[in-house]
C-alpha cells in the first residue's frame, strides 16, 4: 500500500462519533478525508472543518458535514499532513500553500495528529524549503527582510504566475541551509510587516503517524 495512504488512513482510527475534526490539505491528509468519508458514509456523525477549499470541495463530494470556521472555538483533532517532521515534533508545512489556514486549524485544536511517509521524518528542518506566506503588497520589500534571516526566498509560481493563496496573498518559499532553531525562526519571521504566517509548526503536533514499508504505520506520540 501507498505509504501517505497507511499513514492517512491510520488516522482515522482516532475519530469519533460527534467529533468536530480540522481536515488537513494535501496528498496524504488526501487519504484520511476519503477515510472520514467513508466511516461518514457508514453512518459515523462527525463534521469537518476543511483547512483549504480543495479540501472543502473533496469533503462536501464525500458528504462530510462541512463547518465555517466563524462556527467554531474548539476542534477535536485536527488532520494534517508535512513536508517535514523532526522527533521533538517540529514540522514545516506549507507545500501545497495551506499552511496559514492549517495553523489555525491546529492552533484549536485538542489533539492535533500529523500523518507523513517516511521521506519526511528528517533530522533537522530545512532542507524543504520553508513556505512563508506574504501580502502583495510590497512584497519585493517584505521577501528582502525574510532574506536577512539567512534564507534565500522565492516567490512561488504556478503556471508562471505567482501563486495565489486561498487567503489572496503570495507565498515566498525560503531556502535554508537548515532551521537551527525553529521557534526563534518562527517568531522572527512573523514580526516581519507583510508576512502572514509561516510553515514552522513548533510545539503543535501531539502525534505523528508516519506510514511503514514493512508492517503497521508507525505511532510517535509526543
Ligand atoms: O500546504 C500544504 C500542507 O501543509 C501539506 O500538509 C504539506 O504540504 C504536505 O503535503 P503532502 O502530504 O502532499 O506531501
Amino acid at each position: 500500500m501507498d505509504l501517505k495512504r497507511k499513514a492517512g488512513e491510520k488516522v482515522a482510527e482516532y475519530v469519533e462519533d460527534g467529533m468536530i475534526v480540522g481536515l488537513g490539505t494535501g496528498s496524504t491528509a488526501y487519504w484520511a478525508t476519503m477515510k472520514l468519508g467513508e466511516l461518514v458514509a457508514n453512518g459515523m456523525k462527525i463534521k469537518g472543518v476543511p483547512t483549504s477549499k480543495s479540501t472543502e470541495e473533496l469533503a462536501r463530494k464525500l458528504g462530510i458535514p462541512i463547518l465555517e470556521m466563524s462556527e467554531v472555538t474548539q476542534i477535536d483533532i485536527a488532520i494534517d499532513g508535512a513536508d517535514e517532521a523532526t522527533a521533538d515534533f517540529s514540522l514545516i508545512k506549507g507545500g501545497g500553500g495551506a499552511l496559514l489556514r492549517e495553523k489555525m486549524i491546529a492552533s484549536i485544536a485538542k489533539q492535533f495528529i500529523v500523518v507523513i511517509d517516511p521521506s519526511k521524518f528528517v533530522k533537522r528542518l530545512g532542507q524543504f524549503p520553508l513556505p512563508v506566506e506574504i501580502v502583495k503588497f510590497g512584497w519585493e520589500l517584505t521577501s528582502s527582510q525574510v532574506s536577512s534571516l539567512g534564507c534565500k526566498p522565492v516567490l512561488r509560481q504556478e503556471d508562471q504566475v505567482p501563486f495565489i493563496t486561498d487567503n489572496e496573498n503570495y507565498i515566498v518559499d525560503c531556502y535554508f541551509d537548515s532551521i537551527m532553531d525553529p521557534t526563534s525562526m518562527r517568531t522572527a519571521l512573523n514580526s516581519i510587516p507583510g508576512v502572514v504566517e509561516n510553515g514552522l509548526f513548533v510545539d503543535m503536533a501531539d502525534v505523528i503517524i508516519i506510514g511503514r514499508e514493512n508492517g503497521p504505520a508507525e505511532v510517535l506520540s509526543d
